[in-house]
């Protein structure tokens, strides 16, 4: 069953593409991750799916729908949580629910039951009379989450919902989001640029230039990548370095931290490394390919707003001090 489905997607400003012939498949009842760098048309691609925008050419479908043919029938099934914060800070969180519910049409017994359920699986009952502007930014994600979900969509679509969010609740909001897929079985479909959120997607497409260059589970996109990132630390690296070329094939790097190699599935091979190298083994570091690496090597960038930083030798390095 497929969600979203979009097919040779195209959206022109001025005579620039800012998306680029995008082509994209979304599961129903998964948490679907859109990574990109800025501007590289994840803002776009998600207007055009939520019938904010008209595709200038190819075509998209989402809960079944064709998002030009038939925007009314897509919105019916959707929610959106922006990226800017659209919440009436004078009103409370119930009456920003409510506010929502009458624009939705719901009568008022089903506004009722939905405020209540949405503000309860957000952790926000008890603060259902409190005026938002007494909200901390986390809070007031958590609703507009709640407010997303106001009509039972079949998709939710969120654009960088954890931005300016610190590191506790940027995690407190990716639980929700878990349990909404767990509890309700709707599809989530976010877009971040923090490659440590992306670990908790299903699947996950990396956007560059308006286009998707690589897509599938972050294990599998990491496998592409194949080698891990071993550094050694022995009594004698020169003579370690000798004997993992002429015996091992495998080019070893001196660096201040130790010698670096990269070797697939290094877990096996390091034990093998310790008795058969013939000098003494003091520390050993591994770090498998992590998202970052999947992300440098498709669009040659590295995304620095990760929280942790691209990786680099000194980093890595550092578990050896
Ligand atoms: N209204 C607009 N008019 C002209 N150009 C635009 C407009 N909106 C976006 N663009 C351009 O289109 C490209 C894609 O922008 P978009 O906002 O979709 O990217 P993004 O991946 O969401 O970026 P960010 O992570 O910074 O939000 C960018 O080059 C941007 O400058």
């Amino acid at each position: 069953m497929t969600a979203i489905r979009a097919e040779g997607l195209y959206a022109y400003y001025g005579t620039a593409p800012a998306v680029n012939g995008l082509d994209l498949t979304v599961p129903t009842g998964s948490v679907y991750g859109f990574l990109g760098p800025n501007g590289a048309g994840k803002t776009t691609t998600i207007n055009m799916l939520t019938t904010l925008l008209r595709p200038t050419a190819g075509r998209a479908e989402v809960a079944g729908f064709d998002v030009a043919a038939r925007p009314a029938e897509v919105r019916r099934r959707i929610g959106i949580v922006f990226q800017e914060s659209t919440l009436d800070l004078d009103l409370t969180a119930a009456e920003n629910l409510r506010f929502q519910a009458d624009l939705c049409g719901l009568s008022r017994r089903a506004s009722r039951d939905a405020i209540g359920s949405m503000l309860d699986l957000m952790d926000l009952s008890e603060r259902r009379r409190v005026p938002v502007r007494q909200f901390s930014t986390g809070l007031r994600r958590r609703l507009e989450i709640a407010r997303g979900l106001l009509a039972e969509p079949s998709v939710l679509f969120l654009d960088e919902p954890t931005t300016g969010l610190d590191a506790q609740t940027r995690a407190a909001v990716w639980e929700h989001l878990e349990r909404l897929r767990r509890e309700r079985g709707i599809t989530v479909f976010v877009t971040t640029h923090q490659l440590d959120e992306a670990e908790h997607c299903d699947r996950i497409a990396i956007i560059d230039r308006g286009k998707v260059v690589t897509e599938g589970t972050p294990a599998d996109l990491k496998s592409v990548i194949g080698a891990d990132l071993v550094v050694l630390r022995t009594d004698d690296d020169q003579r370690a370095a000798a004997v993992l070329g002429d015996r091992f094939g495998l080019p070893a790097e001196p660096t201040p931290d130790g010698l670096l190699l990269r070797v697939e599935r290094a877990a096996a091979l390091v034990p093998r490394l310790c008795t058969e190298l013939g000098v003494t083994v003091r520390e050993v570091a591994i770090a498998p390919p992590t998202l970052d690496d999947v992300f440098l090597h498709h669009t040659g960038l590295a995304i620095r707003e990760s929280p942790t930083g691209p990786r680099t030798l000194g980093n890595l390095g550092e578990g050896l001090r």
